[in-house]
């Protein structure tokens, strides 16, 4: 179902990324309204986009509005109390993409009723080639999960969790994972140019390997392991170089997941002092 009101409450990386998959999907922009305490974030969104700068906390909205909350994880109880009685509305679909926040406490804090579906999604959601994960509770309607799907789909992939429990790993592993990916750029362009490359080749090498890698991996049927062995000649260059990575880089991965894992349980947690 195709949402006919959306309200986005922050106007960051995420808010910015879900507004352009939207307004490429042929959502209108007088469909989107969007709000955030700084007038030049929200007013350079709505200029960019065409669509409407939300100044104050809206006290009613129309019926089947989608309210998406895109603004920190220690911001959403402030965020929730303000804005409980325009969610009053019993068609009104609260989608958070906020790390660690469950949509148990979401509910306690709204109405226990309420249609809530939590999602993560990541950064490649910039140029649609985002990957979310989602997870709806009990009192979602089939049409407001088609709705939540939809406005996610707008941005790149979609999975759909049935144990939300789940979602601090995937916070871990695709909703962090950017950033491991590019640190993983950084240091392989590092080491090229320790080794005599200049440093814009060594870039340009180190992001189409691993981007010609991932759509190979994607197009194939083999899995991972089978694609890594056609690469490695037996007393090869490349069995050199994996008998190093292999020394640290699933254990890494392990504590790295953890931690961040870790991380998103402590965000969830209204007990924990924030940062
Ligand atoms: N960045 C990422 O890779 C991912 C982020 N997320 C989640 O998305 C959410 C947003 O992250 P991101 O876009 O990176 O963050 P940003 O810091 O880019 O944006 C946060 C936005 O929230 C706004 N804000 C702050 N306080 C309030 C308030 N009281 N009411 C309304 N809006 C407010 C800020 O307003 P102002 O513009 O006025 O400062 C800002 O526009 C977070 O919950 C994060 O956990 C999920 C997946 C991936
Ligand atoms: O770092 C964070 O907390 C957010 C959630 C996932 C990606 N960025």
């Amino acid at each position: 179902m195709i949402p006919q009101n959306i309200v986005f409450i922050g106007a960051g990386n995420m808010a910015r990324a879900l507004i352009a998959g939207l307004r490429r999907q042929g959502i209108a922009g007088e469909q989107i309204q969007v709000h955030a305490p700084s007038s030049a974030h929200r007013d350079a969104l709505a200029e960019e986009f065409g669509i409407r700068s939300l100044a104050a906390t809206a006290q009613s909205l129309p019926a089947n509005s989608v309210v998406i909350y895109a603004a920190k994880p220690k911001q959403i109880s402030a965020v929730l109390a303000l804005w409980r009685q325009a969610f009053a509305d019993a068609g009104v679909l609260f989608l958070s993409v906020a790390a660690g926040i469950d949509s148990a406490r979401i509910a306690a804090e709204l109405n226990p009723g309420s249609a809530i579906v939590r999602g993560m999604p990541n950064t490649p959601a910039q140029v649609g080639a985002g990957a979310t994960a989602l997870y709806a509770r009990d009192s979602v309607s089939a049409a407001q999960r088609q709705t939540a799907g939809f406005i996610m789909s707008a941005v790149g992939e979609i999975y759909w969790l049935s144990d939300e429990s789940l979602m601090d790993a995937v916070t871990a592993l695709s909703g962090s994972g950017p950033a491991y990916v590019l640190l993983f750029l950084e240091a392989l362009e590092d080491a090229a140019v320790l080794q005599g490359l200049d440093r814009a080749t060594a870039r340009a090498l180190a992001l189409q390997t691993v981007l010609g890698t991932a759509q190979m991996a994607a197009a194939s049927t083999l899995s991972p392991t089978a694609l890594r062995h056609q690469v490695t000649s037996p007393g090869g260059t490349t069995a050199a170089g994996l008998a190093v990575w292999e020394e640290h880089l699933r254990p890494l991965a392990q504590r790295a997941l953890a931690a961040a894992a870790e991380r998103s349980r402590a965000l969830g947690s209204p007990e924990k002092d924030i940062p």
